[in-house]
């Protein structure tokens, strides 16, 4: 007889690949952390499983990649609301993480983010804040599959001095957490207008030495690029091409400011873009020409921002508020359907980390990263198609489960290697340190 680690048996099984597929009666069979086989359930009834997951009024897909978060900031969340971009940075937040911002902040707003993410179907999330190290371990506490940026800056913060030591530290972490197949590591040099032209050379050297790639803010309002042009007469675009950032390890973040030949070139270049529709709309930074990036052929994923710029780490929301916002600056209702925006938010961000042989979709090989979604709701009822449902309806409290390479994280919606209780009294006496 066959056995296996673990049968899953939901009512329908989104696995993402060939876009739009939706297996109604089918079910995962799950060994040593990956998918073995997708069967249809009458069949896999026949195996003999450690664990059978019986899900009778779910969808289960694969589990949600945030392309770009800052985690530990949901320790500033709401400080600085209703604000412009550089303002919000210069005279709210910049301050804030100047005073508050050491490594017990981090940890513990790294594991507020932990438990906001998994509770929302997040599997997988590409950080970028200070003290990466401690992305590092809080990631490893919680299960979840993480790719930690090293952060390259050119001011000192409580992480670092200056660019010497951002990047010796930096290959520090990437060193720190080469045992852990769930971690990664991509250069994080912060943006064009705070990181100056040595380091960021220094950055190119070791991505492309290390294989790691390069995660960056490039382009987020239409006053960066005119400061760019008005300070080095170019755009930080073209600047980023003429010290050869641009190639297809590079994860450019807003990008709400393109010209139709810079959207050619990234298309060229194979560079992936993290769209972060709700923190663009916040902060009032513009909007991605994410139908005219999609029509190029560049891989666009989906990002959340930060928590103090969203104000969540909703990720399900944030596909949602994607697809919408796509239509309405394409001015077409076809842009960014239902199952591109779901294989936005799954499979293009992990191909954008590199990590699409392993996570992303559900097939035999890839690894059981999968979130459960209970569809039973008045919310998300009649169903008559599951991925208009997950889509434009399904919220993320109707997420029950989630397993990253087979191991549980959540099952109905208790969360399993985080001590929620705790982490929420942290978060009241970071509120009680840093309340204005
Ligand atoms: C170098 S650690 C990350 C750094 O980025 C700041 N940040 C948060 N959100 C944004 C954004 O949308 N654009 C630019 N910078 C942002 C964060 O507060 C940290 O200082
Ligand atoms: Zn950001």
């Amino acid at each position: 007889m066959q056995t296996a680690d673990l049968l899953v048996f939901p009512r329908w099984l989104v696995t993402v690949e060939p876009s739009g597929t939706v297996l109604e009666r089918h079910a995962l069979v799950i060994r040593d952390g990956r998918i073995a086989q997708i069967l249809p359930a009458a069949e896999a009834r026949g195996i003999a499983a450690t664990e059978v997951l019986e899900l009778p009024r779910h969808a289960v897909m694969p589990g949600l990649v945030n392309l770009h978060t800052h985690s530990a900031m949901t320790l500033l969340r709401g400080i600085a609301d209703d604000l412009p971009l550089m303002d919000w940075l210069q005279n709210h937040i910049w301050p804030a993480e100047g005073a508050h911002a050491n490594r017990q902040f981090c940890v513990d707003g790294l594991r507020l983010a932990c438990c906001e993410m998994i509770r929302g179907g997040t599997t997988a999330f590409n950080d970028m804040y200070f003290f990466p190290d401690a992305s590092a371990q809080v990631a490893a506490e919680s299960g979840m599959r993480a790719t930690i940026g090293l952060i390259m800056i050119d001011f000192p913060t409580a992480w670092a001095s200056g660019p010497d030591e951002y990047l010796h530290k930096g290959l520090e972490v990437h060193d720190s957490v080469r045992g852990n197949p769930l971690l990664r590591t991509v250069f994080a040099p912060h943006a064009p207008y705070t990181v100056s032209d040595k380091p960021l050379l220094e950055v190119r050297k070791y991505a492309t030495e290390l294989g790691t790639g390069i995660h960056m803010h490039v382009h987020e309002t239409a006053g960066e690029v005119e400061m760019a042009v008005q300070a080095g007469g170019k755009r930080p675009w073209q600047r980023l091409k003429e010290l050869e950032l641009l190639g297809p390890d590079f994860i450019a973040v807003h990008m709400t400011q393109l010209s139709d030949q810079e959207i050619a070139e990234a298309a060229e270049f194979g560079v992936h873009v993290a769209h972060c529709p709700e923190s663009n709309l916040k902060l009032a930074s513009g909007f991605a020409p994410v139908g005219k990036l999609l029509a190029a052929g560049v891989n666009v994923g989906i990002g959340t921002d930060g928590a103090a710029s969203n104000n969540d780490l909703d990720l399900l929301g944030e596909l949602r508020t994607a697809a919408l916002l796509a239509k309405a600056v394409s001015g077409d209702a076809r842009t960014l359907a239902a199952p591109q925006a779901l294989h936005m938010a799954t499979l293009g961000g992990a191909r954008a980390l590199g990590i699409d042989g392993i996570t992303g979709s559900l097939a035999p090989g890839k690894s059981a990263d999968f979130i459960a979604v209970d569809l039973s709701a008045a919310a998300t009822q009649p169903v008559y198609n599951v991925l208009s449902q997950l889509a434009y309806a399904a919220g993320r409290d109707q997420v029950t489960h989630s397993y990253v390479a087979g191991r549980a994280l959540m099952r109905e919606r208790q969360l399993l290697a985080l001590d929620e209780a705790a982490i929420l009294a942290r978060a009241q006496e970071w509120r009680e340190k840093i309340k204005p």
